[in-house]
């Protein structure tokens, strides 16, 4: 008789064939990823790649938006592979707080790109160049000569007579009841304020007006701003910028305003200053230039003048105007902020208009402007950094020569730090300590660390005082037919469509 008892299996085997299987499997897999990762290392997670392009399929036309939705899934530290470019993404306070305390100089260069390179001279600018002893030196030397509180506060003339002017010319239109562009003029505001600043009243712009220097200087953000396959697929990703004509868009733009800084610098060397003349900034860069030898760590040379005045009307004129236009779309869209906000300003202010010595009474304002940009960071994604030596950073490995990217948007919205999020309440900041200078990771518009925006200062005086200007002297209804809550809010790099509103003048004014 067969012993059936004996044929089968005993107890021992179902618990040992199945362990080993499960052991097997798992070294495989370990074997596998080893391969894959010859470090051990811990990874941040990402989503599942595709062959050459990675995850640039992924990234939409917004990408702090594209950014944000991987994030919800992946977490607040991810690892994207962005054509051959690896790319840490980051979109929590917390995170973000551990980079900027403990990492910041770990990950503070930017990263080679194509039009970075054009737009920098070839590296020798602030904005865009990589850490290095040169640009701890330029940055030491601007944040002495051009950014210091001195320096900010000499041209606090321009300011209000700039800010007189657009309230002016808003007075003119006001009287006819049509719709106003308040997003050309703000956009207006903010160069000719720059424009003053970096060349004084004198300057004479050769070639170019107003209006035409504002249109090259669009062209150069959008340039500047747009996405080189080169930089992702170095193999033939240039092919494609040379049939998609980025490559002729970048090269034009820059050789536009080039051509129009090369004139400024010539008109300044040439030009007899009286002592009665404050120094504007492209005195001070001359200055430095003329200051710097050849043995020194920094050579200031002219184009390092040029790419320095590029970092300041890139980074400086869309920014503020943006930040206006989007607190003015979100007052028309809440009146009842709108309104307590007037009424403190009016109750405060018995003057026709606003100084700068009056901001600081105006405690409503500031909240105000701290919940635009918190909705609103005119730069949603931090420029991109580059990591220079491996740290860990939420746990995982972060390795060195990956692009890094901030998401401020994300950060900004996301429920862990603010309640009710996509709410406009600027009283939230009531009773808080938390601000936009660096310390605060939840609200890091101007960014953080080392690398921080060194024209803050300089960028909320303009915002606040074209703002309180704007609220004192008006009131501002919606386009006849339209309702306040439906203006607009759709984004582009900044706001999509221009701002249209109709100003009606104040009995204050
Ligand atoms: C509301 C207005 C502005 C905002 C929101 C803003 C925001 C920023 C941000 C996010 C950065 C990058 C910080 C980082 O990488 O961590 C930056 C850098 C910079 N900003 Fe601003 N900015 C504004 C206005 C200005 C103005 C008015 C100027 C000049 C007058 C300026 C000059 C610069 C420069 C030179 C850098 C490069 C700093 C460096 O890499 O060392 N910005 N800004």
């Amino acid at each position: 008789m067969l012993n059936v008892d004996r044929m089968m299996p005993s107890n021992d085997f179902f618990i040992w064939v199945p362990l080993l299987f499960l052991c097997s499997s798992l070294l495989l897999l370990k074997t596998i990823r080893k391969q894959a990762n010859p470090n051990n290392k811990l990874l941040p997670p990402g989503p599942p790649k595709l062959p050459l392009l990675g995850h640039l399929h992924l990234i939409g036309s917004l990408p702090h938006r594209s950014l944000s939705q991987l994030s919800k899934k992946y977490g607040p530290v991810m690892l994207l592979q962005l054509g051959s470019v690896p790319t840490i993404v980051i979109s929590s306070a917390a995170a973000a707080r551990e980079l900027f305390k403990f990492h910041d100089l770990a990950s503070c260069s930017r990263p080679l790109l194509t039009g970075s390179g054009r737009f920098s001279y070839n590296f020798v600018d602030l904005n865009l160049s990589p850490y290095g002893e040169r640009w701890r030196e330029l940055r030491k030397i601007c944040m002495l000569q051009l950014f210091n509180p001195r320096r900010v506060e000499s041209f606090q003339e321009i300011r209000e007579e700039e800010v007189g002017r657009l309230v002016n010319s808003i007075s003119q239109s006001s009287s006819s009841s049509s719709p106003i562009d308040l997003s050309d003029k703000l956009y207006s505001l903010t160069a000719n304020i720059t424009t003053r600043v970096a060349f004084g009243s004198i300057f004479s712009g050769g070639k170019l007006d107003d209006e035409h220097f504002q249109h090259v200087m669009r062209r150069a953000v959008a340039a500047i701003g747009s996405f080189s396959m080169t930089d992702f697929i170095p193999s033939f990703g240039w092919i494609i910028d040379r049939l998609n004509g980025v490559h002729e868009r970048l090269e034009k733009s820059f050789a536009e305003m080039d051509a129009f800084f090369q004139h400024v610098v010539e008109d300044r060397i040439n030009f007899k200053k009286s002592s009665k003349n404050e120094e504007n900034i492209v005195d001070v860069l001359l200055r430095m230039e003329r200051e710097s030898s050849e043995s020194d760590a920094l050579k200031v040379t002219q184009d390092c003048v040029k790419a320095l005045i590029m970092d300041i009307f890139l980074a400086g004129v869309e920014t503020g105007a943006s930040t206006i236009v989007w607190a003015m779309a979100e007052l028309v869209r809440n009146p009842k902020v709108m309104k307590k906000l007037q009424d403190k300003i009016r109750s405060c202010i018995k003057e026709d208009s606003v100084k700068e010595i009056d901001l600081e009474k105006l405690e409503y304002l500031k909240m105000v402007v701290k919940e635009v940009l918190r909705l609103h960071p005119p730069a949603p994604l931090l420029p991109p950094r580059e990591t220079i030596s491996p740290f860990k950073l939420n746990g995982y490995d972060i390795d060195p020569k990956h692009h890094l990217h901030i998401n401020v948007w994300a950060i900004g919205r996301d429920p862990q730090s603010w309640t009710d999020p996509e709410e406009f309440f600027p009283e939230r900041f009531i009773e808080s300590n938390v601000d936009y200078k660096g310390q605060n990771f939840e609200l890091i518009p101007f960014g953080g660390g080392r690398r921080i925006c060194p024209g803050m200062n300089m960028a909320i005086l303009v915002v606040e005082l074209a703002l309180a200007n704007l609220l004192l002297c008006f009131d501002w209804k919606p386009p006849d037919g339209m309702k306040e809550e439906d203006v607009d809010m759709e984004e582009d790099a900044i706001k999509k469509s221009p701002l249209k509103l109709i100003p009606v003048l104040s009995t204050n004014f």
